[in-house]
């Protein structure tokens, strides 16, 4: 378990995250990681990608100091996990699945409870408590809402809420389960510009998601993770069709459109899909197509 001891200072000047041969063995003796390694540098935003039970919430509890680690160790912005979180360094945007939203609390609320780590332990509102979450919810567009209560909201407008709470937190590694599940093309489109701006602040974003179009727009890298890293580094080194298809195996639904089908001249590059159900991930071209008949697959 790597809770308390000391990271390597060196690490803290680039690094953002770096997760060094992590396992995670849940309580029934179920090995969710195993030997998991990768690093992504400061002012990044990494997709974390693969398919559902391949451990990417695991990952995001053990970043979170949630589940211990069996073996291995991570360092946030160079510091030990619990050193991060008591920094507040450390935000998470869940999953909509994993909130009651019939519980009654006002936007604003929701919010200041970013502001938590920062406040005594009477949790007494300060006027920079006040400022910190006004900056927030007026960053992401919601400050119309304040005074709504969060059930009331589309799907949407609760991640920005969510995000301004990490940005309230000032959070500099920000890890967001599934973003874009349910919310709308435009919605998605502000989503990715905001984390475009706080990646030019230097912070760290981890996105889970299973909508593999997207990918490739907004992420700098990628994670293909199965219990084991499959892959990390660059998206454009990273995704690729074979790398895709060692994360997702069957699971994945996989379209090639060629020849006929697509032209009427003897152009021979093809059409390939990949989805997992969300936005598809769409490859161009006969690099792919060559370099697949060459690998004899
Ligand atoms: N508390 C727990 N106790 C035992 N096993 C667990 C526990 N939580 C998760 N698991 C198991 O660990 C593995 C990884 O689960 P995890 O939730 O990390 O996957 P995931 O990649 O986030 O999946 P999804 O895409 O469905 O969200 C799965 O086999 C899951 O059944």
């Amino acid at each position: 378990m790597n809770i308390g001891k000391p990271i390597q200072a060196a690490a803290a000047d680039t690094t953002g995250l770096d997760v060094n041969d992590v396992s995670v063995i849940y309580r029934n003796g179920n090995r969710a990681l195993d030997g998991a390694s990768f690093s992504v540098p400061k002012g990044s935003i990494t997709a974390l990608v693969g398919i559902n039970g391949s451990g990417k919430s695991t990952l995001f509890k053990a970043l979170m100091g949630f589940v211990p680690t069996a073996s291995g160790q991570i360092s946030i912005m160079g510091l030990a996990v619990n050193e991060a979180l008591s920094r507040n360094l450390v935000a998470y945007v869940p999953q909509s699945e994993e909130i009651d939203w019939s519980f009654p609390v006002l936007v604003e609320d929701v919010v200041m409870m970013g502001r938590y780590g920062h406040m005594n332990f009477l949790r007494m509102t300060r006027p920079e408590d006040r400022v910190a979450v006004d900056e927030a919810l007026e960053r992401v567009g919601m400050s119309a809402f304040r005074k709504r209560q969060i059930g009331e909201l589309s799907g949407g407008q609760k991640k920005r809420v969510f995000l301004a709470r990490a940005l309230a937190q000032e959070g500099q590694v920000i890890l967001l389960d599934e973003p874009f599940t349910g919310v709308d093309v435009t919605t998605e489109t502000q989503i990715i510009e905001l984390l475009k701006e706080m990646r030019a602040e230097g912070r760290v974003m981890l996105v889970s998601t299973h909508n593999l179009g997207s990918v490739p727009e907004f992420c700098d890298r990628a994670v293909l993770i199965n219990k084991r890293i499959l892959a990390e580094g660059p998206t454009a080194k990273v995704f690729t069709h074979d790398n895709l298809q060692k994360a997702f195996g069957g699971v994945l639904r996989h379209f090639v459109l060629g020849g006929e089908d697509l032209h009427d001249d003897d152009d021979s590059r093809q059409v390939t899909v990949l989805t997992d159900d969300e936005r598809p991930f769409v490859i161009y071209g006969e690099t792919e197509r060559k370099a697949r008949e060459e690998g004899g697959a």
